[in-house]
């Protein structure tokens, strides 16, 4: 199983997403090779890894949009489990409130959208069609989309990966708003280790088809650049992705 420096531990009793020995191909080839995870209820885990190493596999394996692999392997979430991807994937023709509740269940479907759309910053942009929004604008309601299911579970694959860094920023304060607000348990596929060191409270790392490092982010809010701690997490983190960070600038790997 995937060692944990700290907090959750394979069977605490928390534990929302289960994942026991999992196996992902395509033909012969194993890209998930045996992967254990646990996600604690409410937990915000990053997942990095090298390109090509499966972390969109593994997503997919979580959302149940795997359907073109082969595989073996216990695979526990919760329902629902909610999908933001690096394009917001909004529907052009309905507007924005259409496309958040669109088949939304329960009650007053409509008062719920309108409110997912306030809490991203997006009241009165209800009857806006998708193409006149920004690209960050896009990404809120995909956003609110995903959040007024209340979802168990949020998986998150590059959601900011076309943004500009302004833009970013802000978008890492939303979610981390929202996060503590309707706690789902998150896994966010990132190429980014600041990304993954400023929002999560873990960080994994997945190498030759399983978690090779699992290492909590102990660093108190705001979670400053500039301080020795989040420089050590960050080049202990960079090591792992088997970039030096002496050799260049660029967190993206
Ligand atoms: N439908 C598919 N058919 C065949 N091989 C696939 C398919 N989807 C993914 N793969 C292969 O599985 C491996 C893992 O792909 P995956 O997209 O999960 O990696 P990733 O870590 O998300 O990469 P990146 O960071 O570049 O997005 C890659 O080698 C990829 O070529």
């Amino acid at each position: 199983m995937a060692t944990h420096a700290g907090g959750l531990t394979a069977d605490h009793p928390a534990a929302t997403v289960r994942i026991r020995s999992l196996v992902r191909s395509f033909g012969d080839r194993n890209v998930l090779d045996g992967l254990d995870l646990d996600l604690g209820a409410g937990e915000f885990v990053a997942l990095l890894g090298r390109s090509g190493s499966g972390k969109s596999t593994l997503l997919r394996a979580l959302a149940g949009l795997d359907h073109d692999v082969t595989g073996t392997g216990e695979l526990g979430a919760p329902d629902p489990v909610a999908v933001v991807f690096q394009d917001a994937r909004l529907l052009p023709w309905k507007r924005v409130l259409d496309n958040v509740v669109l088949g939304l269940d329960g009650p007053d479907p409509v008062a719920r959208g309108r409110a997912a759309l306030a809490e991203v910053g997006l009241a009165g942009r209800e009857k806006t069609w998708p193409v006149e929004l920004s690209g960050g604008e896009q990404q809120r309601v995909s956003l609110a989309r995903s959040l007024v299911r209340e979802p168990g579970l949020l998986l998150a694959d590059e959601p900011f990966g076309a943004l500009d860094a302004l833009t970013r920023i802000r978008m890492h304060v939303l979610l981390r708003r929202l996060c503590a607000r309707h706690r789902p348990a998150v896994l966010l596929v990132t190429h980014d280790v600041d990304e993954a060191i400023v929002l999560a409270d873990r960080v994994v790392v997945l190498a030759k088809g399983r978690i090779g490092a699992d290492i909590p982010v102990d660093l108190p809010a705001p979670r400053a650049h500039g301080s020795a701690a989040y420089a050590t997490l960050r080049e202990r983190l960079l090591e792992e992705l088997g970039v030096d960070p002496t050799a260049q600038e660029e967190s993206a790997v």
